[in-house]
């Protein structure tokens, strides 16, 4: 079969288009997921899901229950809650002196793992967090700066199928030389607010540049194999030079199941990303190959974006529930930082909220500014284009256990409103620092098939 043939499958990548325009996906299940997320805002990916699995996998159904008033009954056909019970990790420690990764996945499929301490987080996820990270007039400047920005701030346009759909959130992506930058792309067309990045946005860029590379040289040290960088995980300094802001400015608006879009950032990518405003939950869930066993996911793990009381911070088995969860400490000002190898082997997601504590400043709003390091090399430009003519996106195969862990670059104009895919595919070729054939310096193709039969 002709490779662009294989990449017709629409549900590749839906999940990026309803994630505010960074995500990949080649799940079925998140494609239905987001769809149905899009077209529901109010209802939670929990209650999605469960439906979903009641209906059959039938999206149509889903939301023709969802829509019919009175309420229709969820049919029985699950008896694992998603929510299960909730832990802190620190109870499952070996007991050594240093971190400890654990090989077997702690998470079932159907259950939320709460991960409440930084060592939890670093010790069994690919991120790292920082509390109380900008000093408090920095974060607040920022903030107010931020909300400024919002009437700039855009819903995500794309199509699925024949729908429009519009992201359940607003983003505007910021970029530090307008004139290189402005170029840049997304769902198959041109970005129409791309901003400069504003004052306050590039002092806290200058703090996150310096902590984030901090965290990498501790991650690499302490939790990479042989202390060393992982393949494709570029040896040059993090230096921001972007940041996409995401605003959530009520408790229902989220972001789906995704792993961001690697086009400019590269393979390996870091990503220092700044809470602002109300706490948040984020998860976290490895992929993992299609073939692997019954499940292809492991459950998910949930990190909360806020500092937790010393009382909190190792809790042993505690049933779920909302209440407990809103009576963290408030907190803005964290930062997650994302390590390489997270957008290929790791999705995430910011799920509704039923309750919030409105903050002072922002109200209900959450402020999430994802700092990015894009690539030069990466420019639209310099990337390869496909028959349509449009630079093509990068991805990285997440589920099928014969390629995963490969990148390809291929047409995404079919998202766009009122495009059409040409169905261009091609495999990419990086070298062990993450540079593409046309880098200078690039050292030679590390990116060989997995599999000798494509
Ligand atoms: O709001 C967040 O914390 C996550 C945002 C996100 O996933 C993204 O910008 O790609
Ligand atoms: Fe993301």
């Amino acid at each position: 079969m002709e490779p662009s043939q294989k990449r017709r499958k629409v549900s590749f990548d839906a999940v990026d288009k309803c994630d505010s325009g960074h995500g990949s996906e080649d799940d079925s299940t998140d494609f239905k997921l987001a769809v149905l997320a899009s077209l529901h805002p109010d209802r939670s990916d929990d209650v999605l899901l469960d439906y979903l699995l009641a209906y059959n996998g039938s999206v149509e159904n889903v939301s023709a229950a969802l829509s019919t008033p009175p309420k229709e009954e969820l049919p029985k056909k699950r008896n694992n809650a998603i929510n299960g019970v909730q832990s802190s990790l620190t109870s499952f420690a070996t007991g050594t002196d240093g971190p400890t990764i654990i090989a077997k996945p702690l998470t079932k499929k159907g259950r939320t793992l709460h991960l409440y301490s930084p060592e939890d987080i670093e010790a069994h996820t690919p991120c790292s967090i920082l509390h109380n990270f900008l000093p408090t007039d920095v974060a607040d400047a920022l903030l107010q700066e931020l909300l400024g920005e919002l009437p700039t701030f855009r819903r995500d346009k794309f199509q699925i199928f024949d729908r429009s759909v519009v992201s359940p959130h607003t983003v505007r992506l910021y970029v530090d030389d307008v004139k290189t930058q402005a170029q840049y792309t997304y769902n198959g067309g041109p970005i129409d607010n791309i901003g400069r990045t504003t004052e306050h946005l590039l002092t806290v860029s200058d703090l996150v540049r310096v902590k984030v590379n901090e965290e990498i040289e501790r991650r690499t040290k302490n939790f990479q194999p042989n202390g060393e960088r992982l393949k494709f995980q570029s040896p040059d300094e993090w230096r921001p030079n972007a940041s996409f802001v995401n605003c959530y400015s009520s408790g229902k608006e989220n972001v789906g199941w995704h792993s961001d879009n690697l086009t400019y950032l590269g393979v390996g990518a870091i990503i220092g990303s700044l809470s602002l405003g109300v706490k948040r939950e984020f998860r976290v869930r490895k992929s993992l190959p299609q073939s692997d066993t019954s499940s292809t996911e492991q459950g998910q793990i949930a990190i909360h974006l806020r500092k937790c009381t010393p009382e909190r911070a190792a809790p042993r088995l505690v049933e779920i529930s909302e209440a407990l969860a809103n009576r963290w400490t408030k907190a803005h000002n964290s930062l997650l930082v994302m390590h390489a190898n997270m957008q290929e082997e790791w999705k995430h997601s910011i799920a509704p909220a039923k309750a919030i504590d409105p903050h002072p400043v922002a109200g209900n709003r959450r402020f999430n500014i994802t700092y990015r390091c894009y690539k030069d090399y990466l420019h639209p430009s310099l990337t390869p284009r496909c028959k349509c003519n449009m630079a093509a996106v990068l991805r990285c195969v997440q589920k099928r256990a014969a390629t995963r862990g490969r990148y390809m670059w291929m047409c995404h104009t079919g998202f766009s409103v009122g495009g059409t895919s040409c169905g261009w595919f091609t495999w990419a070729k990086f070298d062990d620092e993450g540079k593409p054939e046309w880098a200078k310096g690039y050292k030679g193709n590390a990116n060989l098939p997995i599999s000798a039969k494509e």
